[in-house]
């Protein structure tokens, strides 16, 4: 059984459709990313997923008891406001502080439980949102442009994150990028959006898609169209020094 299960899903705002027939699904322990160009409605289908959008028609099925850690597109917290990652991350009541340990453990960042929020690295600062996301073992974690603000360096570094803690809680994942390049070696399937679901497959299979290639062009120097000429030869090492 599927975690997640889209069906013809359709969501629009007053009369701006913005998603018709989408169909999506999430099985357990795999890794999707969702590209698509600005406005696309990537987020949309996110919010639909988590019931925060309602849609004009479709079907969305979840598993029974299927535990979502959402990791939202940015969160800005006021500078002026003394926080610590500890009290950011038991706003919502009832987690213990082992738990939080054990969640930045898991999200590479063991040691800011007594840190200001606000004196965080980019970087860090987005670990400590996935560690959040961890705090209640999900099944899946959705991810909306989790890197957005990192440089390349930093969005490879959390990716890498990402592919070690499916690989250590068994979770699965469904993240919106604009990264392919960087994100295609985390990604086993990618879904190409623009309003509607243009192509999909393994990673290599939509970046060679006409669909994928007309949105994205091959190489007009757009971060997305970088990841064609990346992976025609082999990367063993890290992504982001030749980029
Ligand atoms: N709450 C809303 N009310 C009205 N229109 C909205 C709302 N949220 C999004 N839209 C519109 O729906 C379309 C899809 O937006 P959405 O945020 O889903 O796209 P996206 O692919 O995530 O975009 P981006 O890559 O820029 O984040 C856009 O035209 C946007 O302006």
């Amino acid at each position: 059984m599927n975690l997640i299960d889209v069906k013809n899903l359709h969501v629009a705002y007053g009369a701006n459709t913005v998603l018709r027939h989408v169909d999506l699904h999430l099985e357990q322990g795999e890794i999707v990313t969702i590209v698509g160009p600005n406005g696309s409605g990537k987020t949309s289908l996110l919010r639909a997923i988590i019931g925060a959008t309602k849609p004009v028609s479709g079907d969305i099925h979840l598993k029974p008891g299927l535990k979502i850690g959402y990791v939202p597109q940015r969160l800005h917290i006021d500078p002026t406001l003394p926080i610590t990652v500890e009290r950011f991350m038991r706003l919502t009541g009832g987690v213990s502080k082992a738990a939080c340990r054990t969640a930045l453990e898991t999200a590479g960042v063991p040691d800011l439980l007594k840190r200001q929020m606000t004196k965080l690295s980019g970087g860090q600062f987005q670990r400590v949102m996935l560690a959040r996301a961890l705090i209640n073992q999900p099944d899946v974690l959705l991810l909306d442009e989790a890197t957005q603000g990192l440089d390349q360096p930093g969005s490879a570094a959390f990716y890498q994150q990402i592919a070690q803690v499916r690989q250590e809680t068994g979770c699965a994942v469904l993240m919106i990028s604009h990264e392919l390049h960087v994100v295609m070696s985390a990604s086993d399937r990618v879904v190409c959006l623009n309003g509607h679901v243009c192509c999909e497959g393994a990673p290599a299979i939509v970046a060679s898609a006409p669909e994928y290639r007309a949105l994205f062009g091959t190489g007009t120097g757009g971060a997305l169209a970088l990841y064609r000429h990346d992976h025609d030869h082999d990367h063993t090492h890290s992504h982001e020094a030749a980029e």
